[in-house]
């Protein structure tokens, strides 16, 4: 805390800020009412203001440049208006809390020390020099986070700026009111974070302007790396850095940069309601927000039905380890693998000279074009043409085809039946569409008689127009026409490629495979790998582990789809994505920076990828020059009690710093019966409920194992549990249960291992599992057991938990 007298300044200087904000809130009030109503009534008497007239070319020509004058005024005075209305909500905004903090600062050569407080958005007095607060972006407040007093530097357009801090200053301010003040000597503020750190947990997640820590700071300000990755330890402020930084890119690019060119890929739905509301605190509009999983299901479209990673999951954890699951895990694996990549990439320059796989053109059950002659068309473009050009020459050509077959085709018989039962609608639509071939007809005739004049030719005297005749032509034409037309859209939509038959044909026999794709290694279990991908395709279904490389195969066939307006993709939880799935979102987003947040300690699902180290390919994926690798160690989420316990659950875990922050030790329950356990665990719950956290999550291995929890408790009488599945829309605070996969990402004041017995938790690959589920907890951690505990908790010193009996 800080002196009398400096608490004394500091509240006029507050008293004074304020003022001026809401001197500035009421001038702006009325502007922003009127600019509102300005552009309403432009909007409402836009065609009273410009005078239509089109007789002639001038005044055409003057109605359209009429209209564009009214247009640009409207837009001009949206556009002041949304301008207005945007500094209207940051004042509104900085009202409450204009600042979190302040630096003092001598910049090397200049005669005195600048006072810059920070904030959420900027403040300039009513002289238009002087900054009353700085945005937190700006680049003068990162030394507030990078920095503690003494020498320090900024980075500006212009070049480095150094100087002395001879101040570093931190606010809490609620409601306008100045609550505590503290000046801080080491790092940003020790005390500020303790307090955060100690609040319950969200149903949303809080923004962390005010004490972001200097490495976060690295991360959210990097504006160089095309590929930023960020692996850091549970609850080290990954996904928090990176909504910031979110925030920090909209701000420093404002000019060309809208939330709309940014996407966030979140491991479920449930987690984009979690962050959703970070960004709208801080001023900024959301980015987009997605999942890979609804990615995929876009691009793949109806043809075939696509399992989801949580169903996956589900398999690899409640599967008995029979040979069918080993090859199932196995193929996972494979089909995530960087060998996999090179496998398919080769297939391709395979498919370049012969194997590739056509749908024939079928029309009233018969080939109008058959495989074969496809096949001979596409082999007999130039091999140096691109596999996915000659795709195109071919669907040029058979749209070509299509159109002397429909030539043809009027003449078939069945078309004259068609005609004979045209109902009203269809006559009159010809009638109209002969009677525009007349006029056709009609210019023609005249074109000609000139060109004959000119001439001097004698003209052929074909003047009269054979109604009849005519109508039967355009009617077949018509006809055909109609049912040619979903043909022309499957050529287009390049439905003539058999994708489904290029990617079966891969798992085969062994020794094609080798030839088609350069001699490329097959895993042991290959024979099942291959027998499960056909049964599924035949169900025209496909794993979550086929979704990729799938694509990818359909991509290096037709082409890639690409998006570029977007400029920054964002993964969270990105030790989950595979290679494959990377490579995919490199392509399909080709200007796109990408920023990869993510934990190896949690890397749940068989196909996730290492984020560092000598063996992560990602750090391949744009080339070791452009890529950025961040480390964060410190965890911040839980108390020092709760890491000491779940680092020591993983290897290399001891390089996990835990933050100062005191709690109870976990809590290990173990019982001889279900029910027994359960009414414990009620008591637990009622308990904790009783001290006041009202976020507390009952964390299972499995959907199975939620469903029974669920029933357990609420037969105990637990009351207003809510049980979450994969189809839950939105986070809420409350008592939840909850499977651990989807539990990934988000917190909870306490959280109860259901079932943390030998039985659940045995298998080496569950170990991160469990890792995951006992890192949700911020306050409290309890396990409970029946029998022996699981391998995991039983290789850990006793010092670190407390045991009750039951
Ligand atoms: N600098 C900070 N100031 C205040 N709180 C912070 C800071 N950094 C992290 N936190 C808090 O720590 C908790 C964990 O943060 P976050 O969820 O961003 O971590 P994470 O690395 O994404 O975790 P996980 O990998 O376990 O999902 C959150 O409550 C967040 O508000």
């Amino acid at each position: 805390m800080i002196n009398e007298k400096d608490w004394k300044q500091e509240q006029e200087r507050l008293e004074q800020v304020t003022e001026k904000l809401q001197e500035r809130i009421a001038e702006l009030e009325p502007e922003v009412a009127g600019l509102r109503n300005q552009a309403g009534d432009i909007r409402k008497r836009f065609w009273e203001e410009v005078t239509v007239n089109t007789s002639t070319q001038e005044d055409f020509e003057e109605t359209f440049y009429s209209i564009k004058q009214q247009e640009a005024l409207l837009s001009e005075r949206e556009r002041s208006y949304r301008l207005r209305m945007q500094q209207w909500k940051g004042m509104k905004r900085l009202l409450k809390s204009p600042y979190f903090g302040r630096i003092d600062f001598q910049e090397d050569g200049l005669g005195f020390s600048e006072q810059v407080y920070i904030g959420v958005s900027s403040f300039v007095d009513s002289d238009g020099m002087s900054f009353l607060v700085y945005d937190w972006r700006t680049p003068i407040a990162s030394m507030y986070y990078d920095y503690s007093p003494g020498r320090a530097a900024y980075d500006t357009p212009g070049g480095r700026v150094e100087g002395t801090m001879e101040l570093k200053r931190q606010y809490q301010i609620r409601d306008g009111r100045l609550l505590n003040v503290f000046d801080t000597s080491v790092t940003i503020g020790d005390e500020l974070l303790q307090q955060m750190l100690g609040m319950g947990a969200d149903s949303q997640m809080k923004s962390i302007v005010a004490t972001i820590q200097r490495e976060q700071n690295a991360i959210i300000r990097d504006d160089t790396s095309r590929m930023l990755i960020v692996q850091g330890a549970a609850g080290s402020g990954k996904t928090s850095a990176a909504l910031q930084r979110v925030a920090y890119l909209l701000y420093k690019h404002r000019e060309r940069l809208k939330a709309d060119q940014i996407v966030l890929f979140s491991p479920n739905p449930m987690f984009n309601s979690y962050v959703s509301t970070v960004l709208p605190e801080l001023g900024e509009e959301n980015m987009q927000q997605t999942t890979f999983q609804e990615y995929l299901e876009y691009w793949l479209g109806t043809a075939l039905r696509l399992e989801d990673p949580f169903d996956q999951i589900e398999y690899v954890l409640t599967e008995q380890s029979t040979r069918e699951y080993e090859a199932r895990l196995q193929g996972i694996e494979y089909k995530a693998s960087g060998a996999f990549l090179q496998a398919l990439r080769n297939y391709a320059e395979w498919l370049g000279r012969e194997g590739m796989r056509f749908h024939s053109i079928r029309f009233r059950d018969r080939d109008l074009i058959t495989v074969k002659q496809m096949e001979d068309q596409f082999y007999s473009y130039d091999p140096s043409i691109r596999l996915a050009n000659r795709v195109d020459l071919l669907q040029q050509w058979l749209l070509q085809e299509l159109t002397l077959l429909e030539r043809k085709e009027r003449e078939e018989l069945w078309v004259q039946e068609e005609l004979n039962y045209l109902d009203k609608e269809q006559y009159v639509a010809a009638y109209n569409e002969l009677n525009k071939t007349i006029g056709v007809f009609a210019f023609a005739e005249q074109y000609e008689e000139v060109q004959e004049a000119l001439s001097n030719k004698i003209r052929r005297d074909e003047r009269d127009f054979d109604y009849a005749e005519r109508e039967e032509e355009v009617l077949r034409r018509m006809v055909v026409k109609e049912h040619f037309q979903p043909l022309r859209r499957s050529v287009k939509r390049k439905a003539f490629i058999d994708t489904v038959g290029l990617y079966a044909q891969l798992f085969g026999d062994k020794d094609v495979y080798r030839t088609m794709t350069k001699g490329s290694e097959v895993p042991e279990h290959w024979p099942d790998i291959c027998k499960q991908t056909k049964e599924q395709l035949d169900r025209h279904e496909l794993f979550y582990e086929d979704a990729t490389p799938y694509l990818y195969v359909k991509e290096l066939v037709e082409g890639v789809r690409m998006n570029t307006e977007v400029r920054h993709i964002f993964v969270d939880e990105g030790q989950d994505y595979s290679m494959f799935q990377y490579e995919f979102l490199k392509r399909l987003f080709p200007r796109a920076r990408m920023t990869v947040l993510g934990d190896f300690g949690q890397a749940i699902f068989t196909q996730s990828t290492q984020l560092d180290g000598e063996d992560s390919p990602l750090t391949r994926l744009y080339g070791e020059s452009d890529t950025r690798l961040i480390r964060l160690v410190r965890s911040y989420r839980s108390t020092r009690e709760i890491v000491e316990f779940t680092r020591s659950l993983l290897p290399g875990g001891r390089e996990i710093v835990p933050f100062e922050r005191s709690g109870k030790k976990p809590l290990l329950s173990r019982a001889d019966s279900g029910e027994q356990l359960a009414a414990r665990m009620a008591e637990d719950l009622a308990a904790l409920q009783a001290e006041g956290f009202a976020s507390i999550a009952i964390i299972t291995k499995t959907s199975a194992e939620s469903l029974e929890a669920y029933n357990l408790l609420t037969a105990q009488g637990c009351p207003s549990l809510r049980h979450i599945t994969k189809q839950t829309p939105t986070f809420e605070k409350g008592t939840l249960v909850i499977p651990a996969y989807l539990a990934k990402g988000v917190e909870f004041d306490a959280v109860l291992i259901y079932d943390a017995s030998s039985r659940t938790y045995h298998r080496e690959s569950e170990r991160k599992l469990f890792y995951t589920a006992c890192t949700r907890a911020m306050h409290r951690l309890l396990l409970y057991a029946t029998g022996e505990w699981t391998p995991f908790v039983q290789a850990l010193d006793a010092s670190l938990y407390e045991v009750k009996c039951i």
